[in-house]
């Protein structure tokens, strides 16, 4: 053999890898600046869903999500949102186009005007901008229902995700009524979600009108929302400064992390004396944090007013003690909630610096205090 000559093994599937992430950095008409910041992630996001399979995502809080569910299928669906979404498939953001090829349907002005309406308050899709939703709108298909249908049915592979706009549909597990959805609600993305069969078999009560969607689509669309959220803390992150310490990866990890939760204005987040169980981070508006004034001259002094990228709720974590200020929306609020078992978990050493700027709480509450005096 020539002595220049080097024997090389390409991996099978690095071509059409490179060739994909090529594809999605023309079509996103990723800038030179920002190119390794997007290879990062596209990456890491790939690598995520690609190493992740059912087994992954059946943790210790799925399984008994899952045990629950058997029970009582509301508290699951109230609960089975608050992990990440995780798929077998490997995440590409060219689906952010959501260029499918499928036949769309036509929608009437009061069609589309509920779907509009109703869409955003569907779990799956909370995270989706006005834009998206308009653009998703098209990939639902109208399905006219008969009373008595089965539209699911338990151990069976899911097909749709359903939205009701007229019905009544019960949910049943072993042939025993689990739950009844009452002209509104959705159904069937468990496992569309979870790759996993139906938990329960669906029948419609009376004659009824759904959209749905198909699986693929779900599931793209689905992710596209989980991608987003994630982009979207991640912005968020990056402008924190208890976090500037952070590399990208722990920043990934805290992103996903975050739960979104809002608040009207006058909502009590969290109560003075009340036991943690996590932190926040304002998103949007504005949350004014308030202490009991003991001299009775007024009820409460406000020690702070936070402001879009402060964060509060820390304390109490940080030292396994009770809340030591109630915290009140007084705008319509977004906050970014991080729950005790991933702040222990992911905050690193940026609980050094959040340590440091709670020891300057006491003075701050005296020198207020002094001033109303
Ligand atoms: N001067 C202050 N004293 C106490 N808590 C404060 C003060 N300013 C802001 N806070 C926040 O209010 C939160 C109430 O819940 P925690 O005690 O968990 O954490 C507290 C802090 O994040």
């Amino acid at each position: 053999m020539n002595r220049n000559t080097i024997n090389v093994t390409i991996p099978d599937g690095l071509h059409e890898m490179l060739e994909d992430f090529v594809r999605s950095v023309i079509s996103s008409k990723i800038k030179s600046r920002d190119l390794y910041k997007y290879a990062y992630e596209y990456f890491l996001s790939n690598k995520t869903s690609s190493e992740t399979n059912l087994n992954d995502i059946m943790d210790d809080k799925t399984e008994e999500c899952m045990r629950t569910a058997f029970e009582n299928l509301d508290e699951y669906e109230n609960r089975r949102m608050t992990r990440p979404v995780l798929f077998g498939d490997t995440f590409n953001p060219e689906i952010e186009k959501l260029v499918l090829s499928i036949s769309t349907n036509e929608k009437s002005p009061e069609e589309h005007h509920f779907l509009q309406q109703t869409i955003p308050t569907t779990l799956p899709f909370r995270a989706l901008d006005y834009d998206q939703i308009e653009e998703i709108i098209q990939y639902f298909q109208s399905y006219n229902v008969k009373s008595g249908e089965i539209l699911m049915k338990e151990k069976e592979e899911g097909d749709y995700f359903y939205l009701i706009q007229i019905g009544v549909y019960e949910a049943l597990i072993n042939n025993k009524q689990v739950k009844i959805y009452n002209n509104e609600g959705s159904f069937g993305e468990l496992a569309l979600l979870y790759r996993q069969p139906r938990l329960a078999t669906i029948r419609a009560v009376t004659d009824g009108k759904l959209w749905r969607m198909n699986r693929d689509i779900f599931s793209k669309v689905v992710r596209f929302v989980a991608f987003k959220k994630r982009q979207r803390h991640l912005e968020f992150l990056r402008n924190c400064q208890i976090l500037k310490n952070m590399n990208e990866k722990e920043m990934l990890d805290v992103a996903d992390a975050l739960k979104c939760e809002e608040y009207k204005r006058g909502d009590t987040i969290i109560h003075e004396g009340d036991n943690a169980d996590a932190m926040y981070f304002v998103q949007s508006g504005n949350v004014e944090i308030r202490i009991r004034e003991l001299s009775n001259k007024t009820d409460y002094i406000v020690v702070k007013t936070c402001q879009p990228g402060d964060y509060f709720g820390e304390r109490a974590l940080l030292y396994n003690e009770r809340r030591a200020a109630t915290a009140i929306a007084i705008t319509h609020c977004q906050l970014l909630v991080l729950d005790r078992a991933d702040f222990n978990r992911l905050l690193g050493s940026a609980k050094d610096v959040l340590k440091r700027n709670a020891e300057h709480y006491k003075t701050i509450v005296k020198d207020i205090q002094n001033k109303h005096m």
